[in-house]
């Protein structure tokens, strides 16, 4: 096999709870995590030379090892010997630094297709040990679907499938750094903790409505405040038929949950028309884990 194309999709948090800081400055959470389709092109091909080269269509990006999917292929390339080199193409689609997991799912998967490239036979798990090593939420993005992540993130629980539903996907045109809303998060008292509990059982009726009513991140807190534009885009989706809306991750990205797809389209032309941001992208959850 000289060439693989690859799918690298997006991540939503149904569920983002904090629940202690460690030394080294990463936080203890629990999570719930959920597979959206809304994803990154990958192209990985073989070459003689040894040596990585990556291009891709955003100019802004780096292409070199301070980008993610470079650093994913060297750790396999220096670990295993590979006398080879590889090409990555990578056509974005997810939003950049957006709190739905792009970068860490563009390496994650370049783990899984130089695995499978190079006949490396590691297991899922061997993949997940490697992808902590460059970012907390790359193990989850090799294993994917409706997941409970704890420890920094890394340590994965399989949660009953989040039932089909329409995603809206709001991304407004601020920048939000991961590390400095983590940091934030520890000069503040965290005043109501989601209740995580309540949510994965919401899951297990497949209760949609019991899903929305449980959904909370903590991270809304420090990040709202910054970027109160995140507040407007919850309450648009909310008056016009979202059944929950809520913060990804560190955000500034906001989804909504829909039951109709033509309830989410007319959503989405509402926040087009209110000016708040133009990426905005309907989709879908995606429940297939990869084996
Ligand atoms: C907030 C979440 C929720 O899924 O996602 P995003 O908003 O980034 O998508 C994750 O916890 C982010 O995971 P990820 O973005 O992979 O984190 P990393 O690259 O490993 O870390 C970036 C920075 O975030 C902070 N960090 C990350 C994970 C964690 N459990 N505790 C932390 O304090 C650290 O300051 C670290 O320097
Ligand atoms: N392959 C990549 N895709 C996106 N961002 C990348 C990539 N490699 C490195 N980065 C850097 O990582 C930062 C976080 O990006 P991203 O993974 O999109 O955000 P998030 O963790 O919030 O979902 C960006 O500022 C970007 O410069």
């Amino acid at each position: 096999m000289n060439q693989i194309e690859l799918k690298a999709l997006a991540k939503i948090n149904l569920g983002l709870d904090v629940l202690g800081r460690r030394e080294n400055g990463y936080h203890d959470v629990r999570m719930v995590m959920q597979t959206i389709y809304l994803y990154d092109e990958v192209k990985l091909t073989k070459k003689k030379e040894p040596g990585i080269e990556l291009t891709t269509n955003l100019g802004f990006l780096p292409t070199g090892d301070t980008n993610i999917a470079y650093k994913a292929a060297k750790l396999l390339i220096e670990e295993f010997g590979i006398s080879e080199g590889v090409k990555i193409v990578l056509n974005k689609h997810i939003p950049v630094a957006a709190g739905l997991a792009g970068g860490s799912s563009d390496a994650a998967a370049v783990l899984f297709g130089m695995n499978r490239m190079f006949g490396l036979h590691l297991q899922q798990k061997d993949l997940m040990e490697r992808g902590v090593k460059l970012g907390a939420d790359v193990p989850y993005c090799i294993m994917r679907g409706t997941v409970l992540a704890e420890g920094i993130g890394e340590k994965l629980s399989v949660l009953p499938a989040m039932p089909k539903c329409t995603v809206l996907i709001a991304k407004p045109p601020v920048s939000v750094s991961t590390k400095v809303v983590y940091e934030a998060l520890d000069s503040e008292e965290i005043i109501e903790h989601p209740d995580i509990d309540a949510l994965i059982e919401g899951l297990r009726q497949k209760d949609l409505h019991r899903i929305s009513e449980n959904m909370g991140n903590v991270l809304e807190d420090v990040t709202i405040p910054m970027h109160p534009v995140i507040e407007e885009l919850k309450q648009v989706m909310r008056e016009n038929g979202a059944i929950g809306a809520m913060m990804s991750g560190s955000g500034p990205t906001v989804f909504g949950l829909f039951e109709n797809r033509a309830a989410a389209r007319e959503a989405q032309r509402k926040i087009r028309e209110s000016g708040l941001t133009k990426q905005v992208y309907v989709t879908n959850v995606h429940n297939v884990r990869r084996k």
